[in-house]
C-alpha cells in the first residue's frame, strides 16, 4: 500500500516537476496563485518522456526530498531546545494575533490542527476553544464557527477534514495525535468537509518551516498539500472564494526565502503568523486585510 502510494506521488511529480533551473521563484503576492496552480514548465505535455529525462528529473526529485528531510531533522532538532517559557510566551503572542485578526473573527467554518506538544507544534488550543464557544449545535448563534480538524485516513497522503463540536470528540490515534472518530456518539457520521455545502474560510496550518514568501515545509507525510490541492479545486469548480491558508510559526521556523526546496505540488501559504507579528503574502491575504 505504501510502496505503491509512494510510485504513484512519483508519478505525479514526474508529470509535473519541471528541471530545477525552472522551479518557480519565490511565490510574491503576485505570483501566489500562478505559483499554486501551474508548472511554469511542466513535464505533462512533453511526450513520450524520454529515458534521460526520466532519470535526471528523478534524481532532482531526490535530491529535493533529501534536502528536505535534512532541513527537517535541522528544525526539529532547534524546536527541541527551545526553553518551554519561550515557547509557551510564543504560542500566548501568536494566538493572540490571530485572534484579534479580522480574518480570524469573520470566519465562519474553519479547518484547523489540534496540536502534538511531543512535536513542538504552535499552540492552537486557546483559538480551538474560542472557536469552539462559538459554536451552536444548529449553527445559528450570529458570529458561529464550524470546525473542521483532521483524521489521518491512510499513509497514501489521504487525511479528511471532520466537523467536531466539542474537544471531548477527539480519540489519540496511533501517532498520539488527537483525531475525531468517523461517527459521533451517536453513530452519525461526522461531516466532513470535501461534502460540506459551504465553503471553508480559514486554514490554520501546522509545520516545521517556513519562509517570508509562503513556503511550508510540512512533516513530509504530503497530507496538507494533498488535501490543499483537492480543496482549492472544489473551490474552483463552485465558484467559492478560496480559503485563506494561514501558517503558525514559532520565531526560529522561519527561515531565509529560498531556504525550503518546494516542488510543484507544495502549496504556499497566503498568511505567516509568528510572535513578531502577521506577514500577509498573497493579494488573497491583502485583500481579506483590506490593506
Ligand atoms: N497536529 C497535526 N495534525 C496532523 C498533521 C500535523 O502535521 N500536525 N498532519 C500533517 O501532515 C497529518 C498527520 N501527519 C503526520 C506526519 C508525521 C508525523 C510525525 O510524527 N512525524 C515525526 C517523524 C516521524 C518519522 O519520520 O519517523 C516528526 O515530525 O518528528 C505526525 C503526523 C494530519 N494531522
Ligand atoms: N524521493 C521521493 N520521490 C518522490 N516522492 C517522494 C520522495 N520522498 C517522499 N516522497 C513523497 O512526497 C510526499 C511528501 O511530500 P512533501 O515533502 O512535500 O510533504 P510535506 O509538504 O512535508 O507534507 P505535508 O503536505 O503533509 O505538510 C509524500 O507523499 C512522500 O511519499
Amino acid at each position: 500500500m505504501w510502496r505503491s502510494g509512494l510510485r504513484q506521488r512519483v508519478k505525479e511529480l514526474l508529470m509535473i516537476l519541471p528541471p530545477p533551473s525552472f522551479l518557480p521563484p519565490s511565490p510574491s503576492p503576485t505570483h501566489h496563485l500562478a505559483f499554486t496552480k501551474k508548472p511554469l514548465l511542466g513535464l505533462a505535455n512533453a511526450s513520450p518522456c524520454s529515458a534521460v529525462t526520466m532519470s535526471t528529473t528523478t534524481n532532482n526529485l531526490d535530491e529535493i526530498f533529501k534536502q528536505k528531510r535534512v532541513l527537517r531533522s535541522k528544525v526539529r532538532k532547534s524546536l527541541k531546545a527551545i526553553d518551554p517559557s519561550l515557547r509557551s510566551q510564543e504560542d500566548d503572542a501568536i494566538q493572540s494575533l490571530v485572534s484579534e485578526a479580522a480574518w480570524f473573527k469573520s470566519s465562519q467554518r474553519l479547518c484547523a490542527y489540534i496540536t502534538c506538544y511531543a512535536l513542538r507544534e504552535v499552540d492552537t488550543s486557546k483559538l480551538l476553544s474560542q472557536i469552539l464557544q462559538n459554536t451552536t449545535k444548529d449553527g445559528s448563534a450570529q458570529n458561529a464557527k464550524k470546525l473542521y480538524v483532521p483524521r489521518v485516513e491512510d499513509k497514501n497522503s489521504h487525511m479528511r477534514m471532520l466537523n467536531i463540536s466539542s474537544m471531548d470528540d477527539l480519540i489519540a490515534n496511533s501517532m498520539d495525535i488527537l483525531e475525531p472518530a468517523p461517527v459521533d456518539q451517536h453513530g452519525n457520521a461526522r461531516e466532513d468537509v470535501m461534502l460540506a455545502n459551504d465553503p471553508v474560510d480559514l486554514f490554520l496550518l501546522p509545520g516545521l518551516a517556513f519562509d517570508k514568501s509562503g513556503r511550508r515545509l510540512g512533516r513530509g507525510g504530503g497530507y496538507y498539500d494533498t488535501f490543499l490541492r483537492k480543496y482549492q479545486d472544489l473551490a474552483r469548480e463552485r465558484n467559492w472564494r478560496q480559503p485563506l491558508l494561514v501558517a503558525l510559526s514559532y520565531s526560529l521556523q522561519i527561515i531565509d526565502d529560498g531556504a525550503i526546496p518546494v516542488t510543484l505540488n507544495d502549496v504556499p501559504v497566503d498568511v505567516l503568523v509568528s510572535p513578531a507579528g502577521m506577514i500577509p503574502i498573497s493579494q488573497a491575504a491583502l485583500n481579506r486585510m483590506q490593506i
